[in-house]
């Protein structure tokens, strides 16, 4: 709703619809029937709408997407209504003025806010546009070009930066009173003109180069937005802007919208979207443990031990998060100077392009804490080890932080697969240890996979997934298992791709292939970027690679199991990616590492299906997206089976923040909801008829099977409570 009253000849329109004031039907109704009160009213010479609590508006309530946009006013029918008020609005601004809350200031004849405020139009995040004047008004304040920027990309921007383009009016200091500010604004406006206020009635300044900086747009979002339609259809939009008048422009924007609002894409952003906030209330499936119920630990002195390529990300990680004693243990002297001068330059980096202030460059600097020995962790609150992947060597560390940390002291270790039981074993108290697996850089990456050992209890839990979240990430809490989520799952997508090799694809092949699906890279070009040299340490530690096989043993089988080894071959022939002088699955040419095939890799292949006598097929696209990702989801359905997992969407965000799965496509969980249960299950179990216990990948999941056999195609959100009812019901 909107709440109205009338100060010193000014109408006060306050939108009021905690916790964010998005624009529900009754808010849309509530700012309506205020504005008619203020229009009616002798003594009201000019209104000002602004918002209450934190926020001023984030624009249009996503929820409302799926029911309706039928009852009047609609949020477009409601900004032509603002803007043709023959009395002046004027948009206080403070908090967000996100999608439609934008889109309604845009309306009003003037703008104020504080300089704290954040202004942005990020429908496209959500697969839409903004469907409320947002691509016709915009360009008639601010040209096509900045237009394009803000809307095809979707990011926010300060109040100051909207002020310097000519957005906002007029900016008040951070800890000004906005309703106050802007009342007073609107009485100093009281009698002049609106003949140049109403944007609808502004020329587009940069019209005549409209097809140019299309074009200049158009290639960026190409390459940025791989596979995403919105984009493109934002900057159609905004093009009409500058070649058609208002009324037409806005028929092209209704005709965008209704094209984007409902598509697979939005509804996987908007999942996506409510998914990254459902994530904070983790939950420990079975046990009736929750975010709700269980408390933090207050953590003020954290340590990291390790300063390689991880530690240094979580370091600055710590530092952004704001904690004031971070002590770092590195006992390799140069590993350490390193270290620290690394973390120094990317303060320096970020300080330099404002994103820090100095003071706050300087008091991270000084929250650097080098420590050369463990008793000086003793007072210590968490500490997160992130020292080589190596059982014994983290098992060493362990024991000596069980003897030196106090009781209460949280003990992490950042492994990607190592089992965390089998670590929390060696120290006095196990119910204190927890998996915290960063992804690197970890300054950089968003995700955090958190696992819960079996003996981890709920308050250190509790204190990992605060942790994650004080530190700005998506942090998912998981059970203990082999590669946790995120890496059990991949292994799959590997394995598969390199069968299709030997049948008859190559790698440029697979990667368009999955490129065209949205990734931004390929498996391959991904496995040259990482570095082959991971996946073949790993498959040392099972006795799998090539090289560990005795003479005759068969080529293509380990175990009893299906086994392509041509990225041991690969590795063997130290083409280890991008880092053995740009030779991998690839050839990388020149100071830009240009991809090209390279022939060598082309005959290795072609004489290992020689020798296999393995007559080459042509693989096409529909199948390598099936092999690709069908294996993964399956192993999703696995993951949730056994309440590693507990819930899909937890699933999907891992997947889309730790290993670049398509955002547009939801994730590998909602993907396959587009797609369809029983279509999913068809293709898994035909390749498991056709393959059998060699291709244990393709195994259907039992929980798969139960969904499509007792519900056919049920949707997402209910998958795990159908499980639990069914295996329940079978007890
Ligand atoms: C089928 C044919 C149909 C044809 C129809 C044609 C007619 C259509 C006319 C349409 C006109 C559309 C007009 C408009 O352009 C569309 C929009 O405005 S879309 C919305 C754009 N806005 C956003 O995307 C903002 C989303 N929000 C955020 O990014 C963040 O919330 C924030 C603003 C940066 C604030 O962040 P935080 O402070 O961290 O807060 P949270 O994110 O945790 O949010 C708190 C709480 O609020 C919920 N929430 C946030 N935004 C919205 C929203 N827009 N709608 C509903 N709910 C919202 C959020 O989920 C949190 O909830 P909680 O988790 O606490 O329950």
């Amino acid at each position: 709703m909107a709440n109205y009253s009338v100060r010193n000849q000014v109408a006060i329109i306050s939108l009021c619809s905690p916790p964010v004031n998005a624009l529900s039907s009754d808010v849309r109704r509530g700012i309506l029937d205020s504005l008619k009160k203020a229009e009616q009213d002798v003594k009201v010479a000019a209104i000002v709408i602004c918002g209450e609590g934190r926020t001023f508006c984030v624009g249009a309530d996503i929820t409302e997407f799926k029911s309706e946009f039928k009852t009047f006013p609609n949020l477009f029918e409601l900004v032509d209504i603002l803007e043709s008020s023959p009395k002046p609005i004027v948009a206080a601004i403070h908090g967000h003025a996100f999608g439609g809350g934008l889109e309604v200031a845009l309306a009003c004849h003037y703008r104020v806010a504080l300089s704290s405020a954040k202004l942005a139009l990020p429908e496209v995040k959500l697969g839409i546009l903004p469907g409320a004047g947002g691509t016709q008004r915009l360009p008639r304040l601010i040209g096509i070009d900045s237009s394009m920027q803000w809307i095809a990309f979707g990011d926010e921007y300060s109040a100051q930066i909207a002020a310097n383009i000519g957005i906002i009016d007029r900016i008040f200091p951070s800890n000004a009173d906005i309703l106050e500010s802007a009342v007073q604004y609107a009485q100093s406006i009281i009698g002049k003109s609106l003949i140049n206020r109403r944007v609808s009635k502004l020329p587009v300044k940069d019209a005549s180069k409209v097809s140019h900086i299309m074009e200049k747009y158009k290639q960026i979002v190409g390459k940025k937005s791989r596979g995403a339609i919105a984009p493109m259809v934002c900057l159609e939009a905004i093009k009409h802007a500058a070649l058609l008048p208002y009324v037409e422009g806005m028929k092209k924007e209704r005709m965008g919208i209704e094209a984007l609002m409902g598509s697979d894409q939005s509804k996987s952003l908007i999942y996506m979207f409510f998914a990254e906030r459902q994530v904070r209330n983790w939950t420990i499936p079975g046990t009736g443990i929750n975010s709700k119920n269980t408390k933090p630990i207050k953590v003020e002195k954290v340590a990291v031990i390790g300063l390689g390529t991880m530690g240094r990300g979580i370091v600055l990680s710590l530092l952004k998060a704001g904690i004031k004693h971070v002590s770092v243990m590195e006992l390799n002297k140069t590993a350490r100077e390193n270290g620290l001068l690394f973390i120094k330059n990317i303060l320096e980096g970020y300080a330099a392009r404002g994103t820090i202030s100095e003071t706050q460059k300087r008091s991270m600097v000084d929250a650097l804490k080098p420590v050369s020995n463990f008793e000086m962790l003793k007072d210590t609150d968490l500490v997160i080890e992130a020292v080589f992947e190596s059982m014994s060597i983290k098992k060493d560390i362990f024991a000596k932080l069980g003897q030196v940390c106090k009781p209460s002291a949280v003990l992490a270790t950042n492994t990607s697969a190592l089992d965390v039981d089998e670590i929390a074993m060696v120290t006095p108290k196990p119910k204190q240890v927890v998996g915290m697996h960063f992804f690197a850089p970890a300054h950089v990456m968003k995700l955090l996979e958190n696992v819960r050992g079996s003996k981890s209890s709920p308050q250190v839990i509790a204190t990992a997934m605060n942790m994650g979240q004080r530190m700005g990430k998506v942090t998912v809490l998981v059970g203990n298992c082999h590669g946790f989520v995120g890496n059990r799952m991949f292994r799959h997508y590997t394995v598969e791709t390199d069968f299709m090799l030997e049948e008859g694809a190559y790698p440029e092949q697979v990667d368009t292939v999955l490129k065209k699906f949205g990734f931004a890279m390929g498996r391959y070009q991904v496995g040259d970027l990482s570095g082959n040299d991971i996946g073949y340490r790993m498959r040392t530690k099972f006795e799998m690679t090539n090289k560990q096989q005795p003479p005759g043993a068969p080529e293509r089988e380990r175990h009893g199991v299906r086994y392509c080894p041509l990225a041991d071959f690969l590795v063997e022939s130290g083409r280890l990616g991008y880092k053995s002088d740009g030779k991998g699955w690839f050839r990388y040419l020149g100071k830009n590492r240009e991809l090209t095939v390279d022939n060598e890799v082309t005959s290795m292949i072609d004489s290992y299906r020689r020798r296999n006598k393995i007559v080459p097929r042509k693989i096409n696209g529909e199948e390598i997206i099936e092999r690709a990702l069908y294996p993964l989801i399956n192993e999703g359905f696995k993951i949730l089976e056994e309440g590693i997992a507990s819930n899909p969407m937890e699933i999907d965000l891992i997947l889309v923040h730790g290993y670049a799965w398509p955002r547009h496509t939801g994730g590998p969980m909602f993907y396959a909801h587009l797609i369809g249960l029983p279509k999913i299950l068809r293709v898994i179990e035909r390749h498991w008829n056709n393959a059998g216990l060699r291709e244990p990948h393709w195994e259907p999941s039992k929980m798969l099977v139960r969904l499509v056999k007792n519900h056919g195609n049920p949707d997402i959100m209910s998958w795990t409570t159908l499980e639990r009812e069914t295996v329940r019901s079978a007890l």
